[in-house]
């Protein structure tokens, strides 16, 4: 049996949770050809640990999110979960997308508690977790409400209530809360961290937004704009937890690190909009 890579570090042991060694991705083409996406790269994500995937629009954020879900196989390289060979959809990860995946003829309880049936738990005890799992992300009286009766800002709360639920080993977000207006995005933010702080899992967060990657993550990892991307900066966070996420934005720190990560990213954004050589400010 193989254990999860345990890496000795300065104090104490770490292990990695999610490890794409070398993964490259090129889709095939209707007509013939292929579009390289994203050229060979490495990503560890650390047991418990926060990380942010930064870039702009179609730089492959989601192809990679997609690979450690095991969605898709790369076309190169591998992906290991906890030292395993991933081939097949990953079952240790909980995956939250922009979109929900709320069955509309189901009320919130069942929606949380469907999962853990597909899983095998009987109803009654299914039905029991889901209800305290509600409680948590604050819908203790709404599981009987159907997902329209529902606010975009409290469908997220189902989904995320559906993840959770399952107890993943690893969550693995695709701009989960983009939808959302921005006092919503705040609040929800503010949510996955509390639950986060209680049973740090491993996170891969991908996102396109700056202030929201410092906000929640121990690490950002910057791409390039595509094709062929690839990682362009690492940028430890170093501010302290638990975060108060309006509060940290005031920080001098956050603002430092704002600002090195934004001139990291800013050419990228520009050619992403073909801008880079047209003077534009
Ligand atoms: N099935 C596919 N076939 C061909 N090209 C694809 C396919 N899926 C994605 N792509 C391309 O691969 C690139 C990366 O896509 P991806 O969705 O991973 O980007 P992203 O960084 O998540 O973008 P966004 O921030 O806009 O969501 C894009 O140029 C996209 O057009």
């Amino acid at each position: 049996m193989t254990g999860a890579p345990v890496h000795k570090r300065q104090g104490g042991d770490v292990t990695i949770a999610v490890h794409l060694k070398g993964v490259s991705v090129a889709y095939a083409l209707a007509g013939g050809g292929k579009y390289e996406a994203v050229q060979p790269v490495d990503l560890s994500v650390r047991d418990g640990e926060f990380v942010a995937l930064l870039g702009p629009t179609g730089c492959g954020k989601s192809t990679l999110l997609n690979i450690a879900a095991g969605l898709m196989p790369p076309s190169s390289g591998t992906c290991e979960i906890f030292g395993e060979r991933l081939s097949g959809l990953c079952g240790k990860a909980g995956y939250l997308f922009q979109q929900d995946a709320l069955m509309p003829w189901k009320t919130a309880e069942d929606n949380v508690a469907i999962g853990l049936e597909v899983g095998g738990v009987r109803r009654a005890e299914a039905l029991e977790r889901a209800r305290a799992m509600l409680a948590e992300v604050g819908l203790a009286a709404f599981g009987e409400r159907y997902p329209h009766q529902l606010s975009g800002g409290q469908k997220k709360r189902v989904a995320l209530a559906q993840v959770l639920v399952r107890e993943p080993k690893i969550l693995l977000m695709d701009e989960p809360f983009g939808p959302l207006d921005a006092q919503t995005r705040l609040i929800m933010s503010e949510l996955l961290l509390d639950l986060w702080q209680q049973d740090r899992k491993a996170v891969m967060f991908v996102t396109h937004d700056l202030d929201e990657a410092i906000a929640l993550s121990d690490r950002v990892v910057v791409m390039s704009a595509g094709p062929s991307s690839r990682f362009i900066g690492e940028f430890a966070v170093d501010l302290p937890r638990p975060r108060d996420i309006a509060e940290v934005r005031s920080e001098p720190a956050f603002h430092r690190l704002h600002s090195e990560i934004w001139s990291c990213l800013r050419d990228e954004v520009r050619k992403t909009y073909g801008l880079t050589n047209k003077g534009a400010a």
